[in-house]
């Protein structure tokens, strides 16, 4: 049987735990509040991060990082982005060298620039083969209810990124494999921002036809992004692209759209930060993304917008207005 460690229980850490519970996996989730890992153990439940819902049996949880990593096949690691670097240092020796890294976070590091995936491998001293991400439309509680869904798997080696599909699957969840994890990976991180912007024309009051041109010129950004980073076209029309993009800016669960509603709304951002409980990943990747964007030379007027917006305090009205009155160009462009 495989055995997994799975990082971070909140939200998304929680619900993944389950998922490979569910699948049949050996997991046992770390956790650093005593109360939630307690809960999760003995109550399969996790209130704080999933209300009202019951966890599968068979989640062994622990505060300690070296009783969750022993033996593990597999290490996913859900803590927030600008965090984890930080959270898991202490922790390389304690990672089996064969074990497969998984990723399920969704952002850019603010000064480096860097996905996810390569911050758990720097400073684990991970190699690429051993590195893998999982993205797509997964709102935690959706999943942690079982409701049916579909996800991406993502590395550079098959073997790692089956290990990680085969102990996933189950009978309300689907992983599909695919070996582009730069694209992959850009896309989860990147949706976040434009989710973001999605709520600030939500809560403006704006309808669907604002909505719908947000997500498909977002898409359009971030397709730009991610060839300029050697990513493949076709991962954008993907679950990990397009379907994370439908999911998140349509859902009232998403903490990015949520914040950016708020914000919308008139909210100041750091109340709308507290709001949406502190992990909505946009607020600072759409700073890391508007940087990377500028070293590739790559046009991101979505990114520009939020960063402008939220973290620049221009007037929302006049920076759609100006994103809306750009000089105009051919669609493919
Ligand atoms: N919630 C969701 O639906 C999904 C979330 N994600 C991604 O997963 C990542 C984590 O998100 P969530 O689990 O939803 O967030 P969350 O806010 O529910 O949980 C984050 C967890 O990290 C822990 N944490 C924070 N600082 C820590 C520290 N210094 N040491 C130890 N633990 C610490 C918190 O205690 C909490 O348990 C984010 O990158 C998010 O974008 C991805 C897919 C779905
Ligand atoms: O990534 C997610 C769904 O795929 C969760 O979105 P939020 O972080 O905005 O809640």
């Amino acid at each position: 049987m495989t055995r997994a460690a799975v990082l971070g229980a909140g939200a998304w850490g929680t619900t993944f735990a389950a998922v490979l519970a569910d699948a049949g996996s050996d997991v046992t989730l770390w956790g650093r509040d005593p109360r939630a890992v307690a809960q999760v153990r003995d109550e399969r439940r996790n209130d704080r991060a999933l209300a009202g819902l019951e966890l599968p049996a068979g989640i062994h949880a622990t505060t300690d990082p070296a009783e969750a990593l022993a033996d593990a096949d597999i290490v996913a690691v859900a803590v927030p982005a600008q965090s984890v670097r930080a959270i898991v240092a202490g922790m390389g020796s304690l990672v089996p060298s064969g074990a497969v890294v998984t990723s399920l976070m969704k952002g850019i590091e603010l000064g480096t620039h860097q996905r996810m995936s390569q911050v758990l491998g720097e400073v684990w001293g991970v190699e690429d083969q051993r590195l893998t991400v999982v993205s797509g439309p997964n709102l935690a509680k959706e999943i942690a209810s079982k409701q049916p869904t579909a996800t991406v798997i993502a590395g550079v080696n098959p073997a790692a990124t089956e290990l990680v599909a085969a102990s996933t699957a189950s009978s309300y969840f689907r992983p599909y494999t695919n070996s582009d994890l730069v694209g992959v990976e850009l896309s989860g991180a990147y949706k976040n921002v434009i989710a973001v912007s999605v709520g600030i024309a939500d809560g403006m009051g704006f309808g669907h036809n604002t909505t719908a041109t947000v997500i498909t010129r977002g898409l359009a950004e971030i397709t730009r992004l991610g060839l300029a980073l050697g990513a493949s076209p076709e991962t954008f029309s993907g679950l990990a692209g397009m379907g994370d993009l439908i999911a998140t800016c349509a859902s009232p669960l998403s903490r990015n759209h949520t914040l950016g509603s708020a914000i919308g709304r008139g909210a100041a951002l750091q109340d709308a930060i507290e709001s949406t409980g502190g992990t909505a990943e946009g607020v600072k990747t759409s700073q890391s993304i508007q940087e990377l964007a500028r070293e590739q030379g790559v046009d991101v007027p979505i990114c520009d917008a939020v960063v402008a917006m939220i973290h620049d305090g221009a007037p929302k009205e006049a920076v759609l207005n100006a994103l809306v009155s750009r000089p105009r160009k051919a669609e493919g462009q």
